[in-house]
């Protein structure tokens, strides 16, 4: 804080210390560079300490008196070194420089990327009349842009605490543009006569014609003033001090319009550093890694026998994969002892496993959780889409880091802690175990069987997995160990900061944090705060700023009304948000390994409708409940409720009919909405009804699902079928019909323990397994798994969220899966089924990103609109997606996109039964499905036999190959 370190209390001679310490370190910097110059007054001299300071490798200079001490004595310590260096060579200062001088030389060019020694705001933290009253010489520092040239001159000092003038309010007349504003960034505090003033923080000064606003680092605003002289505001500049609504000011400096929009003015490491920091490291590095760069003194002499200088794997070696080396900032904070630099190598035998992207991505981590790619911060959100083999990325990160390290080969870390759902614990050790076998690091996974005693006790675990929730239940134990390395995989869980596990992860104090999420995060705000301040804390501000400047303008300029103005401040701070925040977020697609994996023929299939189910939903329809809803009183709707029973409807009748008898038990039966949307149901069952004699043609799903295992069983006896549901009572359903049919079967949901789940997938995926369906909850054991054993995937029912579907799809396409895989969507022709199917596609797109900021976000609440349409059987349609694709085929023949090309662009699909509002939604989903092949189900010869066995309960399909080869 400004504040606290005009308070500091250097000594005199400390002071003249440090200008003298300071000199040298201007004089190289002059030597090396002549280029044009701006005067910087001689007040300035803490520029000179910024410039060295950033010089050697600090990331920013001090802010409070013990950070100036600190810089005091580091600069010290530095000169002592070189003047020991050049008597040791005693040789000429310029024909041979010494290293911690080369050091300086080499960031010259830097130096003008470091902002800092631009924003004033950041270096102007000393008492500098007190260094006036101590005789020092003043300086006259002399800045460019780029490169920096500094000379020395001596000036006899100007008074620089003339009193602030109060800016005068305008009598009125001056007129001006309106439309100009400006921005200064200044130091402000309470308006008082003393002379010694107590800044008490930073702030940003927007000065719009007559009017200004202030406002502090958390976007907030602390000042406001109209009808002052535009003459007086206009001749606003740097140094001058000034009152303004009843606070003092001081202007540190101008503010481009682009800092300001871009929101980077708030921020107070500033983002350019880093970003140009990693940049320039990507380009150079000074030192030869293979050789000594520094003649150490005896001490370090036995401090560097024990490391080793020598690279653990061959740089020069074909495929070798090396990576990048630290620049010289980063050895300046973290190669004290001068260790010569090593070449860190990612070890051959993983390397011949990895493929191109994941090279990339370990790339990627090791730059991040290094500290490389932002100064200071050390963490990264691996993003990939499902099955791109994350797991093995960190694993070989883990490996790397444990083994080598770029400072004599000094190994980075020690022990990594890795959480995970309780269902990968297992699959987390069986990796570790295929890529590097069980000899070269040992792992400890926290089961029944193995206590984390076990692991804090013994010197030989490096590694320790342990489940989320067990996490939270030992968190004293895990917290009592020194992690170096914290990987969370799916992660997206702790997109929510209020939850226990959040908390639990925040207060391991490990600074090197790694999520790994293939579930893309939508479009919420706070979600993405959420994961990016557990990633790199503090990253973004404090919340309560972030809101301020990202949330709400991004938001604001969504909105209907939003002005030209706030559209474009919006799109500026969601464009920059992307771009700070895209240094440690890496997402590739699945695209990318596509060509390594077998075909893909997806299916969504349009079933029709039983008798009974028809007849049930019609009443449902027409229950007060649903009624009720359309009458627009969202807040007291029962729609969810509603909702949930079509829902349930769909997958089989029985679900609802048992609903029904459990509510008639139960105390909430009361419950109005309930009650009428029940009312008169139970009659539309027969009489007798046993909702465990159910029957499969009582729902059209089921009677095609038993015939689709029927083929399948019948054309690929030794395929097997992973078969998910969102509900565990559909599951049950699922289970009794392969019971029924002979299936053997196993089973993963939400009540599996966790110790037998990694088993149950082993044994599926054996060879020898005689299984021949995998009933999967989706919610439950959905993420992370690998199912690689079944080759048709069946999705009994949809999920809102298109990324639990396009999870459970996941499991069986992806490296390792021998087969081409069929996957199959079954929803209700005309039902509620088809209007989430459609809310999915025109969702889709919105996830293609870890978070697409310039995208609307999703909703949370539906329109009246919205659930009269999500309230209306079409009974009539053979595929309401279809004909709302605005696609001119009747479905009659195999109709395919390539027609598509045939009509302007104009004319591609738009969803949505308002075709002059469909600008606003998402066509280029739609129009990809409309070019997947589709037909109905009466079309006459199907080349796809699987099809061809259940067109008869099938008023629709769409289909799409992807990798089309060898399929089917
Ligand atoms: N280079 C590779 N060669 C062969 N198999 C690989 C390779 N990389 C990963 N795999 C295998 O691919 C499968 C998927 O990998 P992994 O489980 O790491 O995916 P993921 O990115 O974590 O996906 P999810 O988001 O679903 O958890 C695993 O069985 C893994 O062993
Ligand atoms: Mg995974």
């Amino acid at each position: 804080m400004v504040g606290k370190a005009r308070s500091s209390n250097f000594t005199l001679s400390e002071k003249l210390d440090l200008l003298k310490l300071v000199k040298p370190y201007v004089k190289i910097l002059e030597e090396h560079t002549n280029k044009h110059s701006v005067i910087v007054e001689k007040n300035r001299c803490w520029d000179i300490i910024a410039v060295s300071y950033n010089a050697m490798g600090g990331d920013r200079p001090p802010r409070t008196a013990q950070g100036l001490r600190t810089l005091y004595k580091r600069l010290k310590e530095y000169a002592k070194q070189e003047l020991l260096q050049q008597k040791e060579t005693q040789s000429d200062f310029k024909s041979n420089i010494s290293e911690p001088t080369k050091k300086v030389m080499e960031m010259i060019p830097q130096i003008s990327s470091f902002c800092l020694v631009r924003d004033r705001n950041h270096i102007q933290s000393a008492n500098l009349d007190e260094e006036a009253q101590a005789g020092a010489s003043p300086l006259q520092v002399i800045l460019d842009h780029r490169p920096v040239a500094i000379t020395v001159e001596v000036k006899q000092e100007e008074d620089i605490h003339s009193a602030p003038k109060e800016i005068t309010v305008s009598k009125g007349q001056e007129e001006e543009p309106a439309s100009l504003v400006k921005y200064f960034s200044v130091v402000w505090c309470k308006a008082s006569k003393k002379k010694h003033k107590k800044w008490e923080g930073d702030a940003v000064l927007i000065v719009k014609g007559k009017s200004f606003t202030l406002k502090n680092l958390e976007g907030k605003d602390i000042g406001r003033g109209i009808g002052y002289k535009f003459r007086e505001l206009e001749k606003i500049e740097e140094g001058q001090t000034m009152m303004i609504g009843g606070k003092e000011i001081e202007v540190m400096g101008i503010i481009s319009p682009d800092d300001f929009s871009s929101g980077r003015c708030f921020q107070l490491g500033g983002k350019s550093p880093a970003i140009s920091n990693f940049c320039q490291a990507a380009k150079k590095c000074f030192s030869n890694p293979l050789k000594s760069v520094y003649k150490p003194s005896s001490k370090e002499n036995r401090q560097n026998s024990f490391c080793n200088c020598k690279p653990r794997h061959d740089p020069c070696a074909p495929n070798s994969l090396v990576m990048l080396r630290p620049d010289s900032r980063h050895q300046w904070m973290f190669n004290k002892n001068c260790f010569p630099l090593v070449d860190v190598v990612i070890d051959p035998h993983l390397v011949c496993h990895l493929r191109p992207h994941q090279k990339e991505g370990i790339r990627f981590l090791y730059e991040c959780v290094m500290g490389f790619r932002v100064n200071d911060r050390y963490g990264a959100i691996l993003a990939d889409e499902m099955g791109l083999g994350k797991t093995i990325q960190c694993i070989s990160l883990i490996w790397t880091l444990q083994c080598q390290g770029p400072y004599g080969g000094k190994p980075v870390i020690k022990k990594t802690l890795i959480v995970t759902p309780g269902s990968l614990v297992n699959n987390w050790r069986k990796e570790f175990q295929k890529w590097l076998g069980s000899e070269r690091i040992k792992i400890f996974a926290v089961g029944q069987d193995h206590k984390i005693e076990e692991f804090t006790k013994s010197p030989f675990y490096s590694v320790l997995i342990i489940s989320y929730e067990m996490l939270l239940r030992s968190l004293d134990q895990v917290k009592n160990i020194k992690f170096d390395l914290l990987i969370c995989d799916e992660g997206h869980r702790l997109k929510n900061s209020a939850v226990k596990t959040t908390a639990a992860l925040i207060s391991l104090s490990c600074e090197k944090r790694v999520i790994l999420t293939g579930t893309p995060v939508q479009n919420d705000l706070q979600e993405f705060f959420a994961l990016i301040d557990f990633v790199n804390p503090g990253i973004l501000g404090p919340l309560s700023s972030y809101r301020k400047i990202y949330e709400e303008p991004i938001i604001l300029s969504r909105q209907p009304s939003a002005s030209e103005e706030e559209k474009e401040l919006g799109e500026r701070r969601a464009a920059e948000l992307t771009c700070l925040t895209g240094l440690f977020i890496l997402r590739r697609t699945q695209e990318v390994i596509n060509k390594y994996l077998p075909p893909k023929i997806e299916n969504v299939v349009f079933c029709q409708p039983a008798a009974l189910q028809i007849e049930l939903y019609r009443k449902l329809l027409n229950s007060r409940a649903v009624r009720f809803c359309l009458q627009g009183l969202l807040e007291n709707s029962p729609h969810l409720i509603c909702i949930g029973a079509l829902k349930k409807l769909c997958n089989h009748p029985c679900l609802l009919f048992n609903s029904i008898k459990e509510k008639e038990c139960s105390s909430t039966w009361d419950k109005n909405e309930e009650r009428s949307l029940y009312e008169g149901l139970i009659n539309v069952f027969p009489a007798d009804y046993n909702p465990f004699m159910f029957t499969e043609e009582e729902s059209g799903k089921l009677q095609v699902l038993s015939k689709l295992l029927a083929v399948i069983r019948e054309l690929c006896p030794a395929e097997k079928v992973v078969l998910v549901s969102n509900y565990t009572q559909t599951l049950n359903i699922l289970q009794e019909v392969c019971k029924r049919h002979g299936y053997a079967y196993t089973r993963l949901d939400g009540q599996t323990p966790v110790s037998q789940r990694q088993q149950i997938v082993d044994s599926f995926n054996s060879k020898y397994s005689s299984d021949f369906i995998f009933l999967l909850s989706s919610k439950a054991g959905g993420v992370g798994l690998n199912l690689i054993g079944g080759s048709h995937l069946i999705l009994y029912d949809i999920d809102w969220n298109p990324a639990t579907d396009i999870q459970a799809m996941s499991r069986v396409w992806r490296d390792g899966q021998k087969h081409p895989v069929h996957i199959y969507r079954l929803l209700t022709t005309g039902t509620i089924e088809e209007k989430i199917y459609q809310r999915q596609i025109s969702k889709q797109d919105l996830s293609g990103a870890v978070v697409d900021l310039t995208k609307t976000s999703e909703h949370t609440q539906f329109s009246v609109e919205e659930l009269k349409n999500l309230f209306t059987l079409h009974e009539s349609s053979h595929c309401v997606t279809h004909d709302l694709l605005d696609c001119e085929c009747t479905g009659g023949k195999d109709h395919t996109g390539d027609a598509l090309e045939k009509f302007p662009i104009s004319r591609s699909c738009q969803l949505g039964p308002h075709p002059q509002k469909s600008h606003s939604l998402k066509p280029l989903s739609m129009a990809q499905l409309k070019q997947w092949k589709h037909f109905s189900g009466d079309h006459l010869s199907l080349t796809d036999p699987f099809l061809e066995r259940i067109r008869e309960n099938v008023s629709f399909f769409f289909q799409n190959i992807t990798n089309q080869t060898t399929a089917i």
